[in-house]
This record gives C-alpha cells, structure tokens and sequence, in this order.
C-alpha cells in the first residue's frame, strides 16, 4: 500500500511517516530538505529563487513516486499534490511569473499524466495532520531549522499565515485518494506513546475499512 503524508510546514509530516513506516514495515521517502541546495537561498530571496525550487521540489517528489509508486508499500512524507498550494502562494506574492505558473502547471500535468501509465497510479490513503497556526510556529522554531526562523525573519510570520490558511481548503478540495484528517495538536505522537498508538490505531482502522489491512 501506498500511504502519504500532507499538512503544513512543521506539522508533524516526516514524524509520523517515520513511525508510520516502522508500525508496517514500509519504506519511507522523505522529503527533500537536508540536502536541499536552494531552500535556504529561497528564504533569503523568494523572488529570485521561487521558481528554481518549485522545479527542484517537483523533481525531487517525482523521483521519490517513481520509486515507491514501483514497489509495494512505501509512506511518501508529503505529497506531489501540495506543490501546487505553494506554487500559487508564491505567484500571489509575486515571486513566480504568470509565464512560470504556466510553465509549471505544464510540467505538472504531464508529470502526473506519467502516473496513469504506472502499476500504482495514486495514494491509497492521504493522511492530512492538522494543527493550529501557533502550533505550526512552535514546531517550526522547536526544529531549528536556521533560515525558516521568524527570530531572524520577522516576515516570515506572514509567509507562513498564508501557508497555514491555504491547507483547510486544500484538503477539502483532495478527492485523488481516500483521505483521513489526524489532530497534530492535541495528540503528541511523537513524545507520547499512547498517543501514537492512537493515531496508528486510526490509520489501520482506515485500512482495515478500505480493505488494505486484515
Ligand atoms: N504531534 C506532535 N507533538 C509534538 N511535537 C511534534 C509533533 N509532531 C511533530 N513534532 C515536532 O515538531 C517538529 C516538526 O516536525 P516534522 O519535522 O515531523 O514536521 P514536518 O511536517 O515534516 O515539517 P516540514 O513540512 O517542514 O518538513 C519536530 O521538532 C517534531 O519533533
Ligand atoms: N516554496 C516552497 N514550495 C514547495 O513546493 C515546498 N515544499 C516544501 N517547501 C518548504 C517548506 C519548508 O520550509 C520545507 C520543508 O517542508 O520546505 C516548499 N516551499
């Protein structure tokens, strides 16, 4: 089975997949960051390398789907379907051009049309985290990561409300798989392990339904 993560920046995405691909046994595919040679330059000048890194972004994902989409149970840490939320976010705010919104959404659409042609062609299961914004902010400093803190970036606050604000209408919209919302506030999977066990416990319920876990 094929099992992906969505949500916002700092919601809990790699995680859960992390303790999701140990709960069963699967490979998981981790977002493309540590290595990621244009997502600090990004942070310092979204203008200039916005559309730089929604190409390094897709790449990365498409590479990761034709791997796992290729073998049999695999969790992706976010999904190829939330690049879009991001690409339009940055075209609102003037950091892609209409020629490259354009551009991309071609790319896109073809990336995905090669999917069709593959054994497995979507998600089996979407699992949304849904947290607060204050939650999303205390994830994000507790993590660290240099170039995403609003310390040194004030504006960033901004960035990250418009982010937070596109997610509820998004996974509204999600119809490519069968889907289940998970609270990331209030259920700490990650210090707590009775709260992991219940939000596993909901996913293989979800499984079971669907018919992919006996
Ligand atoms: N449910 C939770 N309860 C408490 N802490 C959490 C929870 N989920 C994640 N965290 C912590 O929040 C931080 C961000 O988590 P993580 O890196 O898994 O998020 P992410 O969604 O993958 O972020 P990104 O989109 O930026 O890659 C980490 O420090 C992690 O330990
Ligand atoms: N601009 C932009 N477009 C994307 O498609 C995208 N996907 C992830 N990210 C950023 C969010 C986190 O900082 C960090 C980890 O999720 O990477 C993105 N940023």
């Amino acid at each position: 089975m094929l099992i992906v993560l969505a949500g916002t920046i700092g919601a809990g995405k790699s995680s859960l997949a992390k303790a999701l691909g140990a709960h069963l046994g699967t490979e998981v595919f981790y977002e493309a960051v540590d290595h990621n040679p244009v997502l600090d330059l990004y942070y310092e000048n979204p203008k200039k390398y916005a559309f730089l890194l929604q190409i390094y972004f897709l790449n990365k994902r498409f590479e990761s789907i034709k791997m796992a989409y290729r073998r049999d149970n695999n969790v992706l840490d976010r999904s190829i379907f939330e690049d879009e939320l991001f690409l339009k976010l940055n075209y609102k705010n003037g950091n892609v051009t209409k020629t490259e919104l354009d551009i991309y959404k071609d790319l896109l659409g073809n990336m995905l049309e090669e999917l069709e042609g593959m054994p497995k062609k979507r998600p089996d299961l979407l699992v949304f985290i849904d947290v607060s914004f204050e939650t999303m902010l205390s994830r994000i400093e507790k993590r660290g990561r240099a170039f995403e803190q609003i310390k040194t970036q004030p504006g960033l606050r901004e960035y990250y409300h418009q982010v937070y604000h596109e997610y509820p209408e998004w996974y509204e919209k999600y119809n490519v798989s069968p889907k289940i919302k998970i609270d990331g506030d209030q259920i700490d999977f990650v210090n707590n392990p009775s709260d992991l066990k219940n939000v596993l416990d909901q996913i293989d319920q979800q499984l079971k339904t669907l018919d992919l876990l006996h």
